[in-house]
């Protein structure tokens, strides 16, 4: 026999799909009759229907702004409506990367939730045009739906109506589009983008397994640390400090990154900014989820010499020392570029740096020492990460990268070279990429020893011209010292001949005034 529970379940399900009908056919009727209809059909209901109904408009009043749940439930909906609903409609969302399927208008779907059911309708319904709109579908107002027993109120109201948005979130974000951001010096302090479309991933990207390990684990937990942030005080952002010599896969690195954590990317170039205020403009429009870059930070602002120059800039103040051709103001504007060192720390950790939250700071750089030590202390670039010449596990990689290739008799060979001799991933990639349709395995690994052998000439070369360079000079300065050391000593033979060193009066003098020296 059937359960009173399932009787009233059922019940429900005919209810709220006869009302669905009754809102559906409700829109053919007279405007007068429709509404006499509905004030009586909601009384009647009320009693016999222990259901409760939440409508969520697609625009909000203010401003007419398309509501934000209303676009979570669409993404919530759009993977349950996929498998379930009878008529689709495909959207094509800006910003995204597939189509978007949703429930045509006047279709329902069934979901549920830690046990129970509930409803959704998605519904359409024409309103009186009263003034002109400038928003076309504004006067053909959409909503969804909710309908569940109010036995589950609680729980719909406390975690489900939240696991929705929540989910739908993360819907969305998921079929975004990243995007690139660059600032524009053109339009002041504004950011342009373009899509971000980069195959770099940490799969494909050359260096020692360990260490690329504990960077992927590293970003991993800081994406899942919004609750420890919290916990600790700390802004929820990490820097990192990438450096290296050029072609050890910097850029490549900060792609794999936003690959990885589906950031997008903000590529700062600091020479672009005005000054200080404009940072800051650039930051706070900055979003969640981003890595903001700024390449080559020790070529970008002369950072590092700021401090000595403004130091060198008072002395040279004080001392009254007026330029006698004055700078022409926009000579002085593009030699001198005012965002300073305090500046961008401001950017980094600054109070304003807070806002938006889920973000990395990378920078990178060929020559990590000539950085002010305070750009790059703990807790503000958190991580130093070095990029280095390519070791054998570094081109095991690219030849799975380049070659699909596993292990090859050449590999030992390879291995020796790569002990002996430096070379950057960039080159050993050039090297392995075939040139033509000929080209196999073979021939590119062939290649590689080959210059492999000859870069290992080329250092040696060097090494032997920069010793015989600095033997040369030692020999120079020692030869230079020699000669200083017998004028000294000619001097001291000739000093006692020619002058007095303490008095400064000469021998000649002395013996002349009957002083004995
Ligand atoms: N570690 C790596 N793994 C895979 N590919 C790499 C790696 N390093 C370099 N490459 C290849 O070399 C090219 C240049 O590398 P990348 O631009 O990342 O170097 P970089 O360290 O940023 O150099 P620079 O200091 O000159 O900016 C990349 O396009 C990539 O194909
Ligand atoms: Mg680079």
């Amino acid at each position: 026999m059937m359960k009173m529970g399932e009787m009233w379940a059922q019940l429900g399900s005919v209810m709220a799909s006869m009302m669905f009908v009754y809102a559906m056919f409700k829109q053919f009727l007279p405007d007068d009759l429709g509404n006499i209809l509905d004030k009586y059909t909601k009384k009647l209901v009320g009693y016999v229907y222990p259901y409760i109904q939440i409508s969520f408009d697609e625009y909000t009043n203010e401003f007419h702004k398309r509501s934000e749940v209303y676009a979570s439930i669409q993404s919530y909906l759009s993977t349950k409506s996929s498998t379930r609903a009878k008529r689709l409609k495909a959207h094509d969302v800006k910003g995204s990367t597939a189509l978007v399927l949703g429930m045509d208008d006047n279709e329902e779907v069934t979901d549920e939730f830690q046990g129970i059911k509930l409803w959704w309708a998605s519904m359409k319904s024409a309103s009186k045009k009263t003034s002109f709109s400038f928003f076309p579908d504004y006067d053909e107002r959409k909503h969804y739906k909710l309908t569940f027993h109010r036995r589950h109120r609680d729980l719909v109201m406390g975690s489900y109506l939240d696991h929705v948005r929540q989910e739908g979130k993360a819907i969305a974000l998921s079929n975004r589009q990243r995007k690139l951001y660059i600032n524009n010096t053109e339009k002041g302090a504004k950011w342009s983008h373009v899509v971000f479309e980069h195959p770099a991933t940490f799969e494909t990207l050359a260096m020692e397994p360990k260490e690329k390990q504990s960077i992927i684990n590293d970003l991993l937990k800081f994406s899942k640390g919004k609750d420890y942030y919290k916990k600790i005080g700390k802004a929820w952002k990490r820097g990192y400090l990438l450096y290296g010599p050029p072609g050890t896969g910097k850029s490549t690195m900060i792609s794999a990154m936003s690959n990885l954590m589906n950031y997008d990317v903000y590529d700062l170039e600091l020479t672009a900014v005005k000054d200080n205020t404009e940072l800051r403009k650039l930051l706070i429009d900055i979003t969640g989820k981003a890595i903001i870059v700024i390449e080559d930070i020790d070529c970008s602002l002369d950072l590092t010499g700021q401090r000595k120059k403004k130091k060198e800039e008072k002395e040279k103040k004080d001392g009254d020392e007026k330029d006698p051709i004055p700078k022409r103001p926009e000579e002085e504007e593009a030699t001198t570029s005012k965002v300073t060192l305090s500046g961008l720390l401001n950017f980094i950790d600054g109070i304003w740096s807070a806002c938006g939250g889920e973000r990395l700071i990378v920078f990178t750089t060929n020559y990590v020492d000539k950085l002010d030590p305070a750009l790059i202390r703990r807790g503000r670039m958190d991580k130093h990460i070095q990029l280095s010449y390519c070791c054998f596990e570094a081109f095991k990689v690219l030849a799975r990268n380049y070659l699909d290739v596993e292990s090859h008799e050449l590999f030992g060979t390879i291995e020796r070279l790569l002990g002996e001799t430096d070379m950057t991933p960039a080159d050993v990639a050039e090297n392995l990429m075939p040139k033509s349709d000929t080209e196999d395995a073979d021939s590119c690994l062939k290649s590689l020893i080959e210059a492999l052998e000859a870069a290992k000439v080329e250092a040696r070369v060097k090494a032997e011209e920069e010793a015989s360079k600095k033997a040369e000079e030692e020999a120079k300065l020692k030869a230079e010292k020699e000669k200083e050391k017998s004028a000294n000593g000619k001097d001291e033979v000739t000093c006692n001949g020619a002058k007095d060193e303490v008095t400064g009066t000469s021998v000649a003098e002395v013996k002349e005034n009957g002083v004995t020296p």
